[in-house]
């Protein structure tokens, strides 16, 4: 089944999608009593991913499991230990972490490579742009990336505490056409199946209206500590993004086999693709510190969409920083798209009109080649294809990402 198809009708295809992120929570990796890494647990996901990169799907791991690997070693026993405390444990779990990774990837040839990511790197346009370009690297140049929270420099207010939120916005910002969280449930219930054994499964949510809300009941404990309620507010980052995501049993051999296999799982179904949900966002949701003139060749250019490359950009307007939004605008000022922009206001005056090629002299370093990539870019009008006919329907995206 095509993903297309998915978003009108079906269940998502693991094997069919381009790109996927799965979160393993805590208690699938570690063994809360002694600390031990779940080894064999992790040979057989890994197993999973190479199956999936077999089929051509790129995966990204968000992996939770650094302060309970952590503790013990640093004789951390107690039930509950201070944010300081938790702090230590995880730089000292993370490292068996990814060693773990490392180990077990390796016997598939895969390469690892870890990525600690906070809030404020989702949030901040620039880190976020970092972020994006360095997961996307890894994953065309075949590396299996294995995210967490950078529990180490994260304080109390700050921190995600909760890794559900952390894949989604993960998932947003790598444009994830899928989100599994693996967790010890094998999906959503009507109620808390712990409380209510009757309570009836549901297999397909389109969207996270009240009723669905309510079926996560109280947030746990603490709340930071997941539950239900996390997982919702992660499907709602996804959705809005266009990312699908499903809950899924992790406590079985072979995880993501046995989710498609037994096809017993909620999936939360979005109703558009990330690039078409991304560019809404770009269109739509952001306030332009700037506007950049282009003369007619790259204004065909853009209409057959390319990205914007400094040679066709005859003027530049407005005081940004790179990752801001910009206007697109012709020479006679109306406006063609609006995009992210990859340079400085002043870098971009510097470069305006030259070659790509010429850019690392200019500057004195080798930047990216377009000033807008293409990926980046939503025209304005309806001739954008990534935006269809949904064009001029405008969905507030702020804050998502
Ligand atoms: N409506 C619901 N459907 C399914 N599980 C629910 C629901 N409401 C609360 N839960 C609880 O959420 C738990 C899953 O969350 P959590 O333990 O935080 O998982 P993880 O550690 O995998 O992130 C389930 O074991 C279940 O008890
Ligand atoms: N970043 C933390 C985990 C945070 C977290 O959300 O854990 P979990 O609820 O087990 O997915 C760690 O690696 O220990």
């Amino acid at each position: 089944m095509s993903d297309s198809s998915t978003r009108a009708a079906g269940r998502p295809d693991l094997t069919a999608l381009r790109r996927v992120v799965v979160k393993i929570g805590s208690n699938l990796l570690v063994d809360a009593e002694t600390g031990a890494l779940k080894r064999a647990w992790l040979d057989a996901l890994v197993d999973d991913i190479a199956e999936l990169r077999r089929h051509g799907v790129e995966v990204a791991v968000v992996s939770s499991g650094a302060i309970s690997a952590g503790r013990r070693q640093l004789g951390l026993t107690r039930d509950s230990i201070r944010l300081e405390e938790k702090q230590a444990a995880a730089a000292a779990g993370q490292i068996r972490l990814a060693h773990a990774y490392q180990e077990s990837l390796a016997r598939h040839e895969l390469t690892v490579a870890q990525i600690l990511i906070t809030l404020a790197d989702t949030e901040e346009r620039r880190r976020h742009l970092n972020a994006r370009s360095t997961v996307g690297t890894l994953l065309s140049l075949g590396a299996v990336p294995v995210i967490n929270e950078n529990d180490t420099v994260a304080t109390n207010e700050i921190r995600f505490g909760d890794n559900d939120r952390l894949a989604a916005r993960v998932a947003a910002m790598i444009d994830a056409e899928a989100l599994v969280l693996l967790s010890d449930v094998d999906g959503l219930y009507a109620g808390d199946p712990r409380r209510d054994p009757d309570a009836a499964f549901v297999p397909r949510v389109d969207a996270i209206t009240p009723e669905i809300e309510r079926m996560a009941g109280a947030a746990p404990r603490g709340y930071s500590t997941g539950g239900m309620v996390t997982k919702l507010a992660a499907a709602r980052v996804a959705l809005t993004a266009g990312c699908h995501m499903a809950i899924a049993q992790g406590h079985v051999d072979r995880p993501l086999r046995h989710m498609r296999e037994s096809g017993r799982c909620t999936w939360f179904v979005a109703a558009e693709e990330p690039r078409a949900a991304r560019k809404r966002w770009i269109a739509g949701s952001l306030s332009p510190a700037g506007r950049i003139t282009v003369d007619d060749g790259a204004q065909k250019a853009l209409r057959r969409g390319t990205s914007l490359l400094p040679a066709g950009v005859v003027a530049v307007g407005g005081t940004f920083e790179r990752g801001d939004a910009v206007v697109v605008q012709d020479r006679q000022g109306r406006e063609l798209a609006r995009g992210l922009i990859a340079y400085s206001a002043d870098a971009a005056r510097r470069i305006a009109g030259r070659k790509s090629a010429e850019i690392a002299d200019i500057l004195g370093y080798s930047g990216r080649e377009e000033l807008i990539h293409r990926d980046d870019l939503a025209l304005t009008t309806a001739d954008d294809p990534a935006l269809g006919d949904k064009a001029a329907d405008d969905t507030a995206k702020e804050g998502e990402r």
